[in-house]
């Protein structure tokens, strides 16, 4: 059987692994499979050091062998997996990786070429605020990785030239790029609004249909516009970050109704992210997993595989 395979891609703390814990929950676990491109760095921590490089370089990865490792996914092949510990820096043993019926994959460059994109069924890059990601940047890599706030700072500046020649053009190429905004001044992750581009290469009808079905049940938080990104015509999706706890439940009722046609689908609590050590709940995040979980249910439905 050959996977529906979710590329996910994003700077370092974009929310990558936070949104794919949702996903997990909404799909399942037993069906779902998971590949971080992290896995793939050419060198351990001591090494780049030594040798300058950032992780977000083309060159500190495997790239070819990334790659070759989405073909024999979307194949459906099984494959050895290598293995980094970020919580030393290190390398483990490699892991035995069979396909499940959905994978996601996620990291730092994994829409970096057209013939990685084409492994995946649905391709989503996530664009959080710069203030936003660097506020979780600093506080994971200080309560999960070992790091000082200090040296977060100064690793987010090193990157920065690497960021933006390597993971950033990535945002052009996903079908949505998902964007979580605080109010200006401000990065309580309590109040942010969730605003999606849709790319016309894969279709938004049916979610579309949804939108509007919302604005008429008096959803008036929640828009679809057309607009334009990167000079071409795309859907704007909004979510007020003022969105009332009513609107919201009844937004997710309907994105939880579209999947019934999916018996395994569990509505779960999702929406769930770490602040420090504390699990906290977003309403923005649960919409935007649901938007995706959809995508990628339908994207296997509609494929014969
Ligand atoms: N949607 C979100 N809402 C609130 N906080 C978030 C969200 N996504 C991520 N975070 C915060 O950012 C941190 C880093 O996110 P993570 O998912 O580990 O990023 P990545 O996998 O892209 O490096 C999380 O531990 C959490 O504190
Ligand atoms: O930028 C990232 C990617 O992870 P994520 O996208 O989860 O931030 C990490 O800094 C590198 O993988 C190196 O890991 P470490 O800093 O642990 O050596």
């Amino acid at each position: 059987m050959r996977p529906a395979i979710l590329g996910i891609a994003g700077d370092s703390a974009a929310g990558k692994t936070t949104f794919t814990d949702g996903l997990l929950q909404i799909l399942g676990h037993g069906r779902v499979g998971q590949l971080c491109t992290d896995d793939y760095h050419r060198y351990d921590r001591v090494r780049r050091r030594e040798l300058d490089i950032t992780p977000l370089h083309a060159e500190c990865n495997h790239m070819d062998i990334l790659a070759q490792h989405l073909r024999l996914l979307a194949a459906g092949e099984p494959l050895l997996k290598p293995v980094y510990d970020h919580r030393n820096g290190t390398f483990a043993a490699p892991e035995y990786l069979a396909p499940r019926q959905f994978m996601v994959v996620e990291g730092l460059l994994s829409l970096t070429t057209r013939a990685m994109r084409n492994c995946f069924a649905v391709t989503v890059y996530l664009d959080p605020a710069e203030e936003l990601r660097r506020v979780w940047k600093v506080r994971r890599d200080c309560a999960a990785r070992g790091y000082t706030p200090e040296e977060v700072v100064a690793e987010l500046k090193r990157r920065e030239p690497d960021s933006a020649a390597f993971v950033r053009p990535q945002r052009d190429t996903a079908d949505i790029v998902v964007r979580f905004q605080p109010v200006e001044g401000s990065v309580d992750d309590s109040r942010l609004a969730l605003s999606m581009v849709l790319r016309p290469t894969i279709s938004h009808r049916a979610l579309t249909e949804l939108v509007d079905k919302a604005a008429a049940d008096g959803c008036g938080s929640v828009r679809l516009r057309l607009g334009r990104d990167a000079g071409h015509p795309v859907d704007l999706f909004d979510v007020d970050r003022d969105i009332s706890r009513e609107e919201t439940r009844h937004l997710e009722s309907l994105l939880w109704d579209r999947m019934d046609f999916d018996h395994h689908v569990q509505r779960r609590t999702i929406g769930m992210f770490l602040e420090g050590n504390r699990r906290r709940h977003s309403d923005p995040l649960a919409i935007g997993q649901l938007f995706i979980a959809y995508h990628l249910l339908t994207a296997a439905a509609s494929t014969d595989r």
